[in-house]
């Protein structure tokens, strides 16, 4: 292997190799990045003697950086798996501002500072803002749980928790301990969003103190969601997740205009009832030139001891729904999936364990499951995009 900057070893054949140490810490991966460090200038130099003592020194995008310990464990672990070493030092050290910037640049472009990159021509993110007509409807339930679902596939998937005023995903995710909810770290104006079970969560949750009650009107909420969704740095995803307050408020517009090619995903109970009030929430595409992916029906039945299932709810909500906003939209909106009440639903979300991934062999997790994959096989979000073929 050709030289590599920062790597120094005897180069006598004796202890370990170059090429052998650089391919383990490759496969180190930067928890909040989500890129090996390597890639990311964050080894700054590996030196190993004839008897195999290694030292790296590994560059934290902050000084404290809440991941110091878990890179620096990763680290140590990886280099103590390499042929012929016996003993591992990783010192951990800050980058500079001109190494920061370099590495802001690496992510972001040139200048560090962008639009939003879902409205790129070439992004190639399915953007999904699930919405419901009434609250309790278990929208940020199935939110987390799809997310959850996408991510164990292997996508690569990110949530922003755009319900404001009562927020919940932080906790649903598992991200909340004892009433406090992890911080994301900020390197400089960038804003790197907390990861949970491979997912990238942003909360306005992660911003304020306790559970104080966030008290904004309209511009305040389009700002907060703006500044998510330029200074947030959530990486190339193949889905995005918006966790909308319920009904047709400021953040739905906002939402509208901020991300135009996010598309509606409706969540409601089998009540008529709520299917009606659900309707509001999707037929605002129309009104938005937004498309509605489909609705979700949740708590639809419950499975009592003797087997037999009892529509706690109705019955029909869900595919009503659908039919009556294809009428709307004058173009299908297919029932994704029907989701029963069960009680490991509910523990999951207050435990912040996910029921597709701690149980997910349950009824509802299936159902989900189901929905999750119907969503992730539809291609990458290229609908209207301008392709640039020439005729030779
Ligand atoms: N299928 C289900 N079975 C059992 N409990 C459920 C189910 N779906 C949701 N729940 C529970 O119902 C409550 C409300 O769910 P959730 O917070 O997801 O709703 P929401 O529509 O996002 O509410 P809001 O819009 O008010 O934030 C939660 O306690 C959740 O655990």
């Amino acid at each position: 292997m050709a030289p590599v900057e920062g790597f120094t070893t005897s180069g006598n054949g004796i202890g370990p190799s170059v090429a052998a140490l650089h391919a383990a810490l490759a496969s180190v991966i930067d928890p909040e990045l989500r890129r090996p460090i390597t890639d990311l200038g964050m080894v700054k130099e590996v030196t190993a003697d004839d008897d195999g003592r290694v030292h790296a020194v590994v560059l934290l995008t902050i000084a404290g950086c809440p991941m110091r310990d878990t890179i620096r464990a990763d680290a140590a672990r990886a280099l103590a798996g390499v042929d012929g070493v016996t003993d591992v030092e990783v010192e951990l050290t800050a980058m500079t501002v001109a190494q920061r910037q370099a590495l802001k640049e690496q992510l972001q472009g040139p200048g560090g500072t962008r639009g939003i990159v879902f409205n790129e021509p070439g992004s190639l993110t399915r953007v999904y803002a699930v919405a419901s007509g009434k609250g309790g409807v278990g929208k940020s339930s199935v939110t987390v749980n799809l997310a959850c679902a996408m991510a164990a596939k292997g996508l690569r998937v990110g949530i922003v928790d755009a319900d404001i005023y009562g927020f919940s995903v932080p906790g649903l995710m598992g991200l909340t301990t004892n009433g406090v909810t992890q911080s994301p770290t900020r390197v400089d104006e960038m804003i790197l969003p907390p990861v949970a079970f491979g997912v990238k969560v942003i909360s306005i949750g992660m911003f304020i103190t306790g559970n104080q009650p966030v008290a904004w009107r309209g511009p305040m909420l389009h700002r907060a969601l703006e500044q998510f969704l330029t200074d947030v740095y959530f990486g190339d995803l193949d889905v995005l997740f918006l966790d909308l307050p319920p009904g047709t408020g400021d953040v739905t517009i906002s939402v509208a205009q901020l991300l135009p090619k996010a598309e509606i995903l409706v969540v409601t109970t089998p009540q008529a009832a709520a299917a009606e009030v659900a309707e509001r929430a999707g037929a605002i595409a129309l009104q938005t030139g937004q498309k509605v992916a489909g609705v979700i029906e949740n708590m639809s039945y419950l499975t009592l001891p003797d087997g037999s299932a009892m529509d706690l709810f109705g019955s029909g909500g869900g595919g009503l729904l659908a039919q009556r906003l294809s009428q709307t939209m004058n173009a299908p909106v297919p029932l994704l999936g029907q989701i029963p009440l069960e009680i490991a639903l509910r523990e999951g979300g207050d435990s912040g364990a996910p029921i597709v991934l701690s149980t997910p062999d349950a009824a509802s997790a299936r159902a989900l499951q189901g929905i999750a994959d119907r969503l992730a096989v539809r291609p990458r979000g290229l609908a209207g995009l301008k392709l640039d073929v020439r005729p030779s």
